[in-house]
């Protein structure tokens, strides 16, 4: 490949977002499939000429780090992709690295973010996780191979030419894809990738616990063709008929309501999904860490959250539990709680005598929570959002808080500071809101005391932290 967007690059360390940094000419390059250290070619994606940064995919390596490997999803692969004219998926964007490589960048951004963002040094912290050069360890999770693949219980597709696809980092181009590896052995052998699902929009496809039975959940506009809607959801059950891994299919057509009136945004139009069964069980089980009563499993909508790394609940439980305070008969508050899964945790360390309150924003979600929890002497499960509860909680031993990527909400994180508990342990899938809502505590004087990275997202530039604060 030649062309005045093709750039030879060194480039440097790699940034928060998957990248590596490299300069042209003074101007900062965003490098994707890099290596630190490398020399590459990359072309460039995306900058005008008056652009402040470009970024750009590499599609040559000169000269190779010793921790780059051959990616081991084709598709993903930046290399193969441009060898044959095509973009490379996005979903992977650290399998060119070595996994054990890929744990220490992942150290290297997480230490870099909280400074930038928090001006918080963690190397200086006093726990068995830093390293003599202050690099903290990144705990790496069973279930995945050896080439960290087949960890995913739960994945999202856009749809072209009736196959599942994914979109490439940044674009809005959909490539049908032959497999998804990151996907547990189960998505693999079900053979969805050979089905023809001509009419949806998307699917999401659900193996609790990282087993099958399957459910997927087919998301379609609801046609007004019924004879349309009649052959679709029996091409289906038809493919389903030869997929035993496949157990469940939940359509979900969206309805948009019609406004009275004059119509002048139509993007602000009302959606409703309506949900059918078409196969199987509506909810789908996911086995708890921690059991309630004699329940060893959640059972909940497929559209509802549970952690996608079939290792995660596990891994979170037992490193919150490592780092809680939390005595028989004491209290615990659980913010953006999903089905339970601390809530579960919280209500067996503190008994029938203690008190647990669980917040969940998503009705579907926390139905779940409700129906578990219903019976469970002290636990009490809240649908609302965190910041909706956060001006009047209680004291409490302990709040958990496990917020979406955006971080929390600047009340919410007041919130929990007035509430003065004993300590809180903040589940975080970013480290740049984590770094911003970690600065926040600090200035009302709370510290980091303890810290956990886990790599929850192999071969990915996402991580997970768990850290403890507590009152200086
Ligand atoms: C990262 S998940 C964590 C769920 C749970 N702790 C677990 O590990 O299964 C974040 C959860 O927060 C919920 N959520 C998002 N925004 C929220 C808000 N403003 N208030 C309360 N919950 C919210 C989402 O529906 C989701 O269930």
């Amino acid at each position: 490949m030649t062309g005045p967007h093709v750039l030879t690059l060194t480039v440097g360390p790699m940034s928060h977002g998957g990248h590596c940094v490299a300069r042209h000419e003074g101007r900062v390059v965003f490098v994707r499939h890099a290596v630190p250290g490398e020399t590459v070619r990359a072309v460039v994606t995306d900058g005008e000429n008056s652009s402040r940064f470009w970024r750009a995919d590499v599609f040559d390596v000169l000269d190779a780090s010793d921790h780059r490997r051959r990616h081991p999803w084709k598709q993903a692969d930046a290399l193969r992709a441009y060898d044959h004219d095509q973009l490379p998926v996005g979903g992977a964007d650290y399998g060119h690295i070595t996994d054990v490589h890929q744990r220490r960048l992942k150290s290297q951004v997480f230490r870099d973010t909280m400074q930038r963002i928090g001006g918080i040094d963690i190397s200086t912290l006093d726990t068995d996780h830093v390293g003599p050069e202050g690099d903290f360890t990144v705990e790496h999770l069973p279930g995945a191979d050896a080439a960290g693949m087949h960890w995913r219980t739960r994945a999202s597709f856009g749809i072209s030419g009736g196959s599942l696809a994914m979109k490439p980092s940044r674009s809005h181009e959909l490539i049908p894809l032959r497999s998804m590896p990151l996907g547990v052995e189960s998505i693999g052998a079900s053979g969805i990738f050979s089905w023809n699902f001509a009419g949806a929009q998307s699917v999401d496809v659900v193996a609790p616990g990282g087993e099958d039975p399957l459910t997927l959940i087919v998301r379609a506009e609801n046609p007004r063709d019924t004879k349309f809607l009649v052959e679709f959801e029996d091409r289906l059950k038809g493919f389903a008929a030869s997929s035993p891994e496949v157990g469940s299919i939940v359509l979900a057509l969206a309805q948009t309501q019609p406004r009275k009136g004059r119509r002048r945004y139509s993007q602000m139009q009302p959606t409703t999904v309506d949900y059918r069964l078409l196969l199987g069980n509506r909810m789908v089980n996911e086995p708890l860490p921690t059991p309630v009563g004699d329940r060893n499993s959640v059972s909940l909508p497929p559209e509802g959250f549970w952690q996608i790394h079939r290792s995660a609940p596990s891994a979170l439980v037992s490193t919150v539990d490592r780092m809680a305070e939390l005595p028989p008969g004491g209290s615990a508050i659980d913010l953006y709680a999903g089905a339970g899964l601390f809530t579960a945790w919280a209500s067996s360390r503190v008994g029938p005598s203690g008190r647990v309150l669980s917040v969940e924003a998503s009705a579907a979600t926390s139905d779940a929570a409700w129906e578990l929890f219903t019976g469970v002497a002290g636990v009490e499960v809240v649908q609302a959002s965190a910041e909706s509860v956060a001006t009047r909680l209680d004291t409490s031993d302990v709040v958990v808080l496990d917020p979406p990527r955006a971080g929390a909400d600047k009340r919410v994180i007041a919130g929990i500071d007035s509430a003065d508990p004993g300590q809180i342990i903040y589940v975080s899938c970013d480290p740049a809101s984590f770094a911003r809502d970690a600065k926040q505590l600090y200035d009302v004087g709370w510290v980091i005391s303890d810290l956990a990275l886990l790599d929850l997202y192999p071969n990915t530039h996402h991580m997970e932290s768990v850290a403890l604060f507590k009152r200086t």
